[in-house]
């Protein structure tokens, strides 16, 4: 058993916000364990920060109209606050977009380039001409050779779920341009994992077969069963970080290289900010490397990341990376893009001061050794008979007896009652339960305790006993009282929000796990208690089915929504629309621009004024189309100058099905010059 732990939770994609699987599957179980750790008196680094980079928060940038950086940015934020407000305790949460990354992301990688341990191979990738770029998987479109899909990408076909190159696509074309791309040599560097197998064999198939999860070790033992390929850790693309080598332009570390660098990157920025020494946590023997990640990040951290680590020559292998399966909602997948979720801002919102209880619930449902569902009646019975019933109760009936007995001074007892012993049992199954990431079961352990102390209390029956033997009542709630000083303390790592208030409703300072375990007696006879506050409260049926019709209008409008349809963009307020003047015209005269095969020139009648407006239409309407018709232009546009010609204002355009340009006209003809809105 090592004296640090550095403990590292996956960086969550920054380009949606944070919901219960999340929650469920990483972050909340990894809190417990860093929680547990510090009350252990380990040197903990519980770290992460959001995953900045990748093709998927440029598409999004792209489909929204914004840079990729207004995207992080956006995410990172919302992000950090749920963590924070549902009280995740990381002591850095950095972004891989921070320039410390970025430095240590490239001293890494030279590193291993130095050491000759990349392949240098020219591939032929698809590329755009007039976008002038090479193309992701993800940027090309075309018809899936397995279903007939018009709309399948270069990985896959969301439709039949066929895993695709693109070279398989029939009719590939490219998302950024609508061109059909063309194939171009580009040289990328490849970590050769095969070199790796011995290594990892040994390492993992034959070191860990009994002490990493079941589901884990499966995984990587069919990784390597299959025989690992070189896989390139650059690629061709313009958002990411630079791969730092000469003639290298355009091209970035591969998301997953950079990400769990990452991990490294941002415990640098902990240790100059609080003294200490990073390399202690990632480089000593004296150190626990424990990932907490889901299911699909298993390949990343147990085969990629710790071949990289193994080329790179001076860090340590995880110790163990437990790995979560998946949580679902109400019996489907949760899913971000079909809005099929609970997300963590909103519920910080809808239950305030209720972040116990989603970590509770989650916890007691969490995806340890299969998928598991959520379901928000569940979550209810949780609360309402667990948490109120059993846990709060207990408190409750505790505080409340001794203020109105013993006007809230801890009564004299029995110091050795044999009651005491569950305290210190309790203390330690949560301690075994949780070094082996049994959470359930730890959680489990906590609630039998409250369980026991509900039960002692109903035996002892001290509100019956205080009429005609007053030594016998007040030792129950001396008993009664150590008990719920140890729930008190033992609650920490789930339920940190109400051991803050237990503990100061029990006047007693945060003690470590070992003084739980050896003190039978928390608190002394005399000791004072503060005021009682109400622990938890009863979730009323109308919440519930208000959680339960959201989701039910979130499956109506999944319906009959355009699944193509971009995500609503920024909310702005009535003032900017003011701002805009959009008036109704009608085009006077249109012809070609020359050399220029997209562009037509309009004069255009605005009421207002005549004025000169080009626009890339000539791929979808002939100039003679155009005359003639009423358009809506947007008048108060800043003029440009496009191909030496001033454009004022902007034709306003949309596309029909085969992704044609068409005008946006007035349903009935108007006058020129008429306002719109
Ligand atoms: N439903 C879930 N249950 C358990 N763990 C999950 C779930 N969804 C994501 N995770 C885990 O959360 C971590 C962060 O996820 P990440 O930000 O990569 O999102 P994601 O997997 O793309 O999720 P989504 O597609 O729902 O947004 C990963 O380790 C991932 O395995
Ligand atoms: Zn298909």
């Amino acid at each position: 058993m090592s004296d640090r732990k550095m403990i590292t939770a996956a960086l969550p994609y920054a380009n949606g916000p944070v919901h219960i699987g999340h929650l469920a599957g990483v972050y909340i179980p990894a809190d417990v364990y860093a929680r547990f750790n510090r009350r252990l008196g380990k040197d903990v680094a519980f770290i992460c920060g959001s995953d900045e980079h990748g093709i998927p928060i440029t598409i999004r940038a792209k489909k929204e109209g914004v840079t990729p950086q207004d995207i992080v940015d956006k995410y990172h934020e919302i992000i950090k606050k749920s963590f924070s407000n549902l009280g995740i305790s990381f002591d850095e949460y950095s972004r891989t977009t921070s320039p410390k990354h970025k430095q240590v992301s490239q001293d890494f990688f030279t590193t291993l380039y130095n050491k000759d341990k990349f392949l240098e191979e020219t591939s032929e990738q698809y590329f755009d001409e007039q976008a002038n770029e090479f193309l992701a998987d993800r940027y090309i479109v075309g018809t899936c050779p397995n279903c007939g899909n018009e709309n399948a990408y270069g990985d896959q076909c969301e439709k039949c779920g066929s895993t695709l190159s693109p070279s398989e696509l029939i009719n590939p074309k490219s998302m950024l341009s609508g061109n059909v791309p063309i194939l171009k040599e580009t040289r990328n560097w490849y970590l050769p994992l095969n070199d790796y197998e011995d290594f990892l064999n040994e390492w993992i198939i034959e070191g860990h077969k009994n002490d990493w999860k079941p589901n884990v070790y499966g995984q990587v033992k069919s990784w390597l069963t299959d025989g690992l390929k070189p896989r390139a850790m650059t690629r061709d693309l313009n958002w990411g970080v630079p791969v730092p080598l000469p003639n290298a332009d355009g091209k970035v570390l591969y998301v997953w290289f950079d990400a769990p660098i990452g991990y490294i990157s941002f415990t640098q920025e902990w240790a100059e900010k609080t003294g200490k020494n990073w390399k202690d946590f990632w480089q000593s023997d004296d150190s626990d490397l424990i990932h907490f990640i889901g299911k699909d990040n298993i390949v990343f951290h147990c085969i990629i990341f710790p071949a990289m680590m193994k080329a790179h020559g001076d860090y340590k292998m995880p110790t163990n990376v437990p790995a979560f399966e998946f949580l679902n909602l109400e019996n489907d997948k949760i899913s971000t893009s079909r809005n099929w979720a609970v997300w963590a801002h909103e519920y910080v919102e809808e239950f305030p001061g209720q972040q116990d209880v989603l970590r509770y619930a989650l916890l007691s449902s969490a995806p340890e050794t299969k998928d598991n569902n959520f379901t928000w009646k569940d979550f209810q019975t949780k609360n309402n008979s667990e948490l109120v019933g059993i846990f709060g109760n207990f408190i409750n009936r505790v505080a409340v007896l001794i203020h109105k007995y013993y006007n809230g001074i801890v009564p004299a007892g029995d110091e050795n009652a044999v009651e005491l012993n569950e305290i210190s049992k309790a203390a330690t199954e949560v301690e075994t339960f949780l070094e082996n990431f049994e959470f359930r079961n730890a959680l489990a352990s906590m609630m039998s305790l409250a369980r026991f102390g509900n039960q002692y209390l109903q035996i002892e029956e001290p509100w019956k006993t205080i009429k005609d033997n007053q030594e016998k009542a007040a030792n129950s709630l001396f008993v009664a009282a150590q008990i719920a000083a140890g729930l008190a303390q033992i609650c920490e790592p789930f339920l940190p929000f109400s051991a803050e208030k237990l503990q100061k409703m029990f006047n007693m300072p945060q003690i470590n796990w070992q003084e739980i375990e050896n003190q039978k007696v928390l608190l002394k006879t005399g000791h004072q208690l503060n005021p009682a506050e109400l622990l938890f409260s009863k979730i009323e049926d109308e919440t519930i089915e208000f959680q339960i019709q959201k989701l039910e209008n979130t499956k109506e409008s999944n319906k009959k929504t355009n699944p193509k349809a971009n995500p609503m963009k920024d909310e702005i307020q009535f003032d900017d629309f003011t701002k805009i003047d959009l008036r109704t015209a009608t085009v006077l005269t249109a012809e070609k621009v020359e050399k220029a095969d997209k562009l037509l020139k309009f004069s255009v009648d605005t009421g207002v004024d005549v004025r000169t407006v080009v626009s890339g239409v000539a791929e979808s309407f002939t100039p003679e189309e155009c005359i003639g018709k009423q358009v809506m232009i947007l008048l108060n546009l800043a003029p440009r100058k496009i191909r030496g010609i001033e454009s004022q204002g902007m034709l306003l355009l949309t596309n029909n099905s085969e992704g044609k340009l068409v005008f946006v006209t007035p349903e009935i003809k108007v006058e020129n010059g008429v306002e719109i809105g």
